[in-house]
């Protein structure tokens, strides 16, 4: 069954990503890591637990065999602003020293938990450490971070779906959306 905006109720403003964009776009991506890192050992590292979408995704359209690790940050808890203090909620579970490390983001927004997360693995002397993420908000940026690979430049908008919850709720829509403002108090 196909889910759209119409199933959601008034809970959505709108679809702003749809899944053929998203497919589309991880083929891209996924050629260029392909490209990047062949005849090289990748380890790709999912943040939990929004990249779980695009760490499946991404995943299976790459050719180069990777192994694959999951870290759990959070800083946003249950609300729609990011708080800022970052916290591990679980660990990886392999050693990155002298690896290559692709760590792979559903969103950079104010880019906190990136920044945060960059010094933290940087810190265990991977061989190489890059980031692949499939939105960022350029307008929210509150650090500068260098990122590799970037799926879509999006609005400065709450979006929810393919992994992004708001409140845990609509990880699970195939597209990527805006949230009406009534739903989180705007
Ligand atoms: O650039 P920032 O402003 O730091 O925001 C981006 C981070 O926020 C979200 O995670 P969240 O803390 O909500 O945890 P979740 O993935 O479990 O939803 C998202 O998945 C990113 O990891
Ligand atoms: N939506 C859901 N989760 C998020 C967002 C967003 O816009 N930004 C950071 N985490
Ligand atoms: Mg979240």
């Amino acid at each position: 069954m196909r889910v759209d905006a119409k199933d959601m109720g008034t809970d959505l403003k709108s679809v702003l990503i749809t899944k053929e964009e998203i497919d589309a776009k991880l083929a891209e991506l996924a050629a260029k890591v392909d490209a990047e890192y062949a005849g090289k050992d990748l380890l790709i590292v999912g943040v939990l637990k929004g990249a779980v979408m695009v760490m499946a995704d991404l995943a299976r359209a790459l050719s180069t065999p990777v192994t694959m690790d999951w870290m759990a940050v959070s800083s946003y808890g249950a609300g729609t602003q990011s708080s800022g203090v970052v916290r591990i909620l679980k660990d990886l579970d392999t050693d990155i020293k002298g690896k290559h490390v692709l760590i792979v983001e559903d969103i950079i927004d104010s880019g906190l938990t990136l920044s945060w997360l960059l010094s933290n693995l940087g810190s265990r002397e991977p061989a190489s450490l890059e980031v692949c993420t499939l939105l960022r908000k350029p307008e929210a940026a509150k650090v500068a971070i260098d990122v590799k690979w970037i799926g879509f430049d999006i609005p400065n908008e709450f979006v929810v779906g393919y992994g992004l919850d708001f409140a845990e709720k609509y990880r699970n829509l195939p597209f990527v959306g805006t949230l009406a403002p009534h739903v989180y108090g705007g």
